[in-house]
Protein backbone atom coordinates (compact mmCIF):
# COMPACT_ATOMS: atom_id res chain seq x y z
CA UNK A 1 0.00 0.00 0.00
CA UNK A 2 1.43 3.83 -1.07
CA UNK A 3 1.74 6.14 2.19
CA UNK A 4 0.28 8.67 0.13
CA UNK A 5 -1.77 8.26 -3.32
CA UNK A 6 -3.28 10.83 -5.81
CA UNK A 7 -5.35 10.09 -8.83
CA UNK A 8 -6.39 12.73 -11.14
CA UNK A 9 -5.66 16.15 -8.36
CA UNK A 10 -7.46 19.16 -10.43
CA UNK A 11 -7.81 22.87 -8.98
CA UNK A 12 -8.73 25.65 -11.28
CA UNK A 13 -7.53 29.51 -10.74
CA UNK A 14 -8.28 32.02 -12.79
CA UNK A 15 -5.16 31.91 -14.64
CA UNK A 16 -3.71 28.62 -13.48
CA UNK A 17 -4.82 24.98 -13.60
CA UNK A 18 -3.78 22.12 -11.72
CA UNK A 19 -3.65 19.31 -14.03
CA UNK A 20 -4.91 15.79 -13.43
CA UNK A 21 -1.97 15.68 -11.42
CA UNK A 22 -1.42 11.45 -9.94
CA UNK A 23 1.64 10.10 -8.02
CA UNK A 24 2.56 7.69 -5.14
CA UNK A 25 4.50 7.74 -2.23
CA UNK A 26 6.68 4.70 -1.43
CA UNK A 27 7.12 4.28 2.35
CA UNK A 28 10.26 5.18 3.44
CA UNK A 29 11.41 6.87 0.23
CA UNK A 30 12.80 11.05 0.18
CA UNK A 31 10.91 11.99 -2.89
CA UNK A 32 11.94 15.60 -4.11
CA UNK A 33 9.40 17.82 -5.76
CA UNK A 34 10.66 20.27 -8.15
CA UNK A 35 9.51 22.84 -10.69
CA UNK A 36 9.92 26.82 -11.65
CA UNK A 37 8.41 29.63 -9.79
CA UNK A 38 4.42 29.31 -10.38
CA UNK A 39 4.25 25.85 -11.82
CA UNK A 40 2.17 24.27 -8.93
CA UNK A 41 3.76 23.02 -6.15
CA UNK A 42 2.44 24.73 -3.23
CA UNK A 43 -1.13 24.22 -4.84
CA UNK A 44 -0.84 20.83 -4.83
CA UNK A 45 0.62 20.41 -1.23
CA UNK A 46 -2.20 22.62 0.23
CA UNK A 47 -4.82 20.90 -1.75
CA UNK A 48 -3.38 17.26 -0.62
CA UNK A 49 -3.98 18.19 2.83
CA UNK A 50 -6.75 20.12 1.96
CA UNK A 51 -6.18 23.75 3.25
CA UNK A 52 -7.73 24.63 -0.28
CA UNK A 53 -10.39 22.45 -1.74
CA UNK A 54 -9.45 20.87 -4.77
CA UNK A 55 -12.13 20.76 -7.62
CA UNK A 56 -11.32 17.36 -8.00
CA UNK A 57 -9.18 13.99 -7.27
CA UNK A 58 -8.83 11.20 -5.09
CA UNK A 59 -6.30 11.64 -2.44
CA UNK A 60 -5.64 8.41 -0.24
CA UNK A 61 -3.28 8.81 3.07
CA UNK A 62 -2.46 5.34 4.56
CA UNK A 63 -5.07 4.29 2.06
CA UNK A 64 -7.63 6.14 3.73
CA UNK A 65 -9.45 8.92 2.01
CA UNK A 66 -8.37 12.38 3.19
CA UNK A 67 -12.06 14.02 2.54
CA UNK A 68 -13.42 11.17 4.76
CA UNK A 69 -10.35 10.98 8.03
CA UNK A 70 -8.84 14.14 7.98
CA UNK A 71 -8.18 14.20 11.26
CA UNK A 72 -6.80 10.79 12.00
CA UNK A 73 -4.88 11.04 8.55
CA UNK A 74 -3.56 14.59 10.04
CA UNK A 75 -2.39 12.81 13.25
CA UNK A 76 0.34 10.97 11.21
CA UNK A 77 1.67 13.61 9.12
CA UNK A 78 3.82 16.46 9.76
CA UNK A 79 3.01 19.54 7.75
CA UNK A 80 5.53 22.45 7.17
CA UNK A 81 4.89 25.72 4.27
CA UNK A 82 7.04 28.60 5.24
CA UNK A 83 8.00 29.86 8.74
CA UNK A 84 5.54 30.28 12.32
CA UNK A 85 3.95 33.16 11.01
CA UNK A 86 0.59 32.54 13.26
CA UNK A 87 0.14 33.72 16.51
CA UNK A 88 3.67 36.51 15.89
CA UNK A 89 3.08 38.20 19.50
CA UNK A 90 2.77 34.58 21.61
CA UNK A 91 6.06 32.86 23.08
CA UNK A 92 6.97 29.70 21.77
CA UNK A 93 6.22 27.70 24.81
CA UNK A 94 2.55 29.06 24.23
CA UNK A 95 2.23 27.91 20.64
CA UNK A 96 3.87 24.64 21.41
CA UNK A 97 1.14 24.03 24.38
CA UNK A 98 -1.95 24.81 21.96
CA UNK A 99 -0.28 22.40 19.32
CA UNK A 100 0.90 19.38 21.44
CA UNK A 101 -2.21 19.27 22.47
CA UNK A 102 -3.65 18.02 19.05
CA UNK A 103 -1.20 14.96 18.57
CA UNK A 104 -1.95 11.92 20.65
CA UNK A 105 1.77 10.99 19.93
CA UNK A 106 3.30 13.83 21.03
CA UNK A 107 6.99 13.41 22.06
CA UNK A 108 8.40 16.37 24.57
CA UNK A 109 11.98 14.23 24.57
CA UNK A 110 12.22 14.72 20.88
CA UNK A 111 10.60 18.40 20.98
CA UNK A 112 13.71 19.49 23.32
CA UNK A 113 16.09 17.27 21.39
CA UNK A 114 15.38 19.07 18.08
CA UNK A 115 15.00 22.92 19.68
CA UNK A 116 18.00 22.20 21.09
CA UNK A 117 19.51 21.43 18.23
CA UNK A 118 18.37 24.35 16.04
CA UNK A 119 19.41 26.68 18.94
CA UNK A 120 15.94 27.68 19.48
CA UNK A 121 14.31 29.56 23.05
CA UNK A 122 10.60 29.06 23.96
CA UNK A 123 11.01 32.42 25.60
CA UNK A 124 10.85 34.11 22.31
CA UNK A 125 7.87 34.86 19.96
CA UNK A 126 8.28 34.36 15.95
CA UNK A 127 8.49 37.96 15.60
CA UNK A 128 11.61 38.45 17.30
CA UNK A 129 12.77 35.33 15.13
CA UNK A 130 14.62 35.22 11.88
CA UNK A 131 12.72 33.43 9.14
CA UNK A 132 15.02 31.06 9.16
CA UNK A 133 14.94 30.22 12.92
CA UNK A 134 10.97 30.14 12.30
CA UNK A 135 11.30 27.31 9.10
CA UNK A 136 13.46 25.61 12.26
CA UNK A 137 10.48 26.23 15.16
CA UNK A 138 7.63 24.91 12.41
CA UNK A 139 9.89 21.61 11.21
CA UNK A 140 10.48 20.97 15.57
CA UNK A 141 6.60 21.27 15.42
CA UNK A 142 6.51 19.01 12.49
CA UNK A 143 8.64 16.82 13.81
CA UNK A 144 8.03 15.75 17.42
CA UNK A 145 4.72 13.67 17.03
CA UNK A 146 5.96 10.53 15.39
CA UNK A 147 4.82 11.19 12.12
CA UNK A 148 4.82 8.15 9.47
CA UNK A 149 4.89 11.13 6.47
CA UNK A 150 6.83 14.52 6.40
CA UNK A 151 5.06 17.31 3.72
CA UNK A 152 7.48 20.26 3.79
CA UNK A 153 7.03 23.03 1.00
CA UNK A 154 10.76 24.36 0.74
CA UNK A 155 12.06 23.42 4.34
CA UNK A 156 15.72 24.38 3.18
CA UNK A 157 15.58 27.84 1.23
CA UNK A 158 15.71 29.93 4.28
CA UNK A 159 18.48 27.91 6.10
CA UNK A 160 22.36 28.75 6.16
CA UNK A 161 24.22 25.69 4.33
CA UNK A 162 25.09 24.46 7.55
CA UNK A 163 21.84 24.19 9.06
CA UNK A 164 20.49 22.80 5.48
CA UNK A 165 23.10 19.78 5.45
CA UNK A 166 22.03 19.72 9.17
CA UNK A 167 18.21 18.89 8.02
CA UNK A 168 19.33 17.36 4.78
CA UNK A 169 21.12 14.54 7.86
CA UNK A 170 17.52 14.43 9.80
CA UNK A 171 15.95 13.20 6.29
CA UNK A 172 17.97 10.31 6.29
CA UNK A 173 17.77 9.73 9.43
CA UNK A 174 14.54 9.64 10.03
CA UNK A 175 13.71 7.92 6.98
CA UNK A 176 16.67 5.11 7.76
CA UNK A 177 16.13 4.85 11.64
CA UNK A 178 12.11 5.21 11.85
CA UNK A 179 10.60 4.35 8.00
CA UNK A 180 9.53 8.23 7.47
CA UNK A 181 8.63 8.36 3.87
CA UNK A 182 9.43 12.75 3.20
CA UNK A 183 7.89 14.49 -0.16
CA UNK A 184 9.10 18.19 0.06
CA UNK A 185 9.75 20.86 -2.36
CA UNK A 186 13.00 22.71 -3.27
CA UNK A 187 14.47 24.89 -5.68
CA UNK A 188 17.88 23.80 -4.51
CA UNK A 189 18.34 20.66 -6.46
CA UNK A 190 21.79 19.66 -4.85
CA UNK A 191 19.79 19.07 -1.87
CA UNK A 192 17.93 16.55 -3.72
CA UNK A 193 21.25 15.07 -5.42
CA UNK A 194 22.02 14.71 -1.71
CA UNK A 195 19.25 12.92 -0.26
CA UNK A 196 16.55 11.92 -2.32
CA UNK A 197 15.15 8.69 -3.99
CA UNK A 198 12.77 9.86 -6.39
CA UNK A 199 11.71 13.29 -8.29
CA UNK A 200 8.41 14.78 -9.09
CA UNK A 201 8.53 17.09 -11.41
CA UNK A 202 5.68 20.04 -12.44
CA UNK A 203 5.82 21.73 -15.14
CA UNK A 204 2.71 24.12 -15.77
CA UNK A 205 0.33 22.33 -13.45
CA UNK A 206 0.85 19.00 -14.78
CA UNK A 207 3.19 16.14 -13.42
CA UNK A 208 6.49 15.94 -16.37
CA UNK A 209 7.96 13.47 -14.79
CA UNK A 210 7.84 10.98 -11.85
CA UNK A 211 11.05 8.38 -11.37
CA UNK A 212 13.59 7.48 -9.29
CA UNK A 213 16.11 10.50 -9.09
CA UNK A 214 18.89 8.08 -10.51
CA UNK A 215 16.76 7.33 -13.05
CA UNK A 216 16.11 10.54 -14.30
CA UNK A 217 19.62 11.76 -14.44
CA UNK A 218 21.09 8.99 -16.32
CA UNK A 219 18.18 10.00 -19.18
CA UNK A 220 20.18 12.78 -20.09
CA UNK A 221 23.74 13.91 -21.30
CA UNK A 222 25.16 17.91 -21.71
CA UNK A 223 26.72 18.92 -24.45
CA UNK A 224 29.13 21.43 -24.83
CA UNK A 225 30.18 23.41 -27.74
CA UNK A 226 32.70 25.85 -28.35
CA UNK A 227 31.51 27.39 -31.25
CA UNK A 228 27.70 27.61 -32.67
CA UNK A 229 25.34 24.82 -32.24
CA UNK A 230 24.70 22.78 -34.99
CA UNK A 231 21.41 22.03 -36.36
CA UNK A 232 19.85 19.07 -34.97
CA UNK A 233 16.94 18.46 -33.68
CA UNK A 234 18.12 15.94 -31.02
CA UNK A 235 19.62 19.31 -28.56
CA UNK A 236 17.15 20.31 -25.74
CA UNK A 237 16.99 23.65 -24.33
CA UNK A 238 19.87 24.87 -26.03
CA UNK A 239 21.53 28.13 -24.36
CA UNK A 240 24.48 30.33 -24.49
CA UNK A 241 27.44 29.60 -21.81
CA UNK A 242 30.49 31.88 -21.10
CA UNK A 243 32.42 30.60 -23.54
CA UNK A 244 30.07 28.75 -26.44
CA UNK A 245 26.90 27.04 -26.24
CA UNK A 246 25.06 24.11 -24.36
CA UNK A 247 22.36 21.51 -24.63
CA UNK A 248 20.70 18.65 -23.03
CA UNK A 249 20.92 15.25 -24.76
CA UNK A 250 19.11 11.98 -24.68
CA UNK A 251 21.54 9.86 -23.28
CA UNK A 252 20.71 7.39 -26.41
CA UNK A 253 21.21 10.08 -28.55
CA UNK A 254 24.55 9.78 -30.46
CA UNK A 255 27.38 12.80 -28.86
CA UNK A 256 26.55 15.57 -31.58
CA UNK A 257 29.47 16.40 -33.74
CA UNK A 258 31.78 18.68 -32.01
CA UNK A 259 30.34 18.38 -28.68
CA UNK A 260 32.09 17.87 -25.23
CA UNK A 261 29.57 15.51 -23.74
CA UNK A 262 29.59 14.86 -20.25
CA UNK A 263 26.96 13.68 -17.26
CA UNK A 264 24.13 16.15 -16.07
CA UNK A 265 22.91 17.52 -12.97
CA UNK A 266 19.60 17.84 -11.90
CA UNK A 267 20.03 21.78 -12.03
CA UNK A 268 21.39 21.32 -15.88
CA UNK A 269 18.58 18.94 -16.59
CA UNK A 270 15.94 21.21 -15.30
CA UNK A 271 17.16 24.43 -16.66
CA UNK A 272 17.75 22.93 -20.48
CA UNK A 273 14.11 21.14 -20.21
CA UNK A 274 12.56 24.13 -19.14
CA UNK A 275 13.99 26.03 -22.23
CA UNK A 276 11.65 23.91 -24.66
N1 LIG B 1 -5.44 31.59 -4.14
C1 LIG B 1 -5.06 31.72 -5.40
N2 LIG B 1 -5.85 32.32 -6.32
C2 LIG B 1 -5.48 32.42 -7.61
N3 LIG B 1 -4.31 31.96 -8.11
C3 LIG B 1 -3.48 31.36 -7.24
C4 LIG B 1 -3.81 31.20 -5.86
N4 LIG B 1 -2.79 30.55 -5.25
C5 LIG B 1 -1.87 30.32 -6.21
N5 LIG B 1 -2.27 30.79 -7.40
C6 LIG B 1 -1.55 30.72 -8.68
O1 LIG B 1 -1.25 29.37 -8.93
C7 LIG B 1 0.02 29.28 -9.60
C8 LIG B 1 0.86 28.23 -8.93
O2 LIG B 1 1.30 28.75 -7.68
P1 LIG B 1 2.11 27.86 -6.64
O3 LIG B 1 2.28 28.69 -5.41
O4 LIG B 1 1.46 26.55 -6.49
O5 LIG B 1 3.49 27.67 -7.40
P2 LIG B 1 4.87 27.07 -6.87
O6 LIG B 1 5.28 26.02 -7.83
O7 LIG B 1 4.74 26.65 -5.44
O8 LIG B 1 5.82 28.32 -7.02
P3 LIG B 1 7.11 28.81 -6.16
O9 LIG B 1 8.24 27.95 -6.58
O10 LIG B 1 7.28 30.21 -6.62
O11 LIG B 1 6.77 28.71 -4.70
C9 LIG B 1 0.61 30.67 -9.64
O12 LIG B 1 0.41 31.20 -10.92
C10 LIG B 1 -0.20 31.41 -8.61
O13 LIG B 1 -0.33 32.77 -8.97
Amino acid sequence: MAVLSVKGLCKKYKAFELKNVSFELRRGTITGFIGRNGAGKTTTLKALLHFIHPDSGEIRFFGQDIAEHELAVKQKLGFVSGGADYYPMKKLKAITDVTKRFYGEWDDGVYRRYMKLFGLDETKTPKQLSEGMKVKYSLTLALSHHAELLIFDEPTSGLDPVSRDELLDIFLKLVEREGVTLLFSTHITADLEKCADDILYIKNGEISADMPLDDFIAEYRVARFAGGVPNDGRLLGVKRERRGCSALMRAEDLPAEGAEVSDATLEEIMVHLEKE
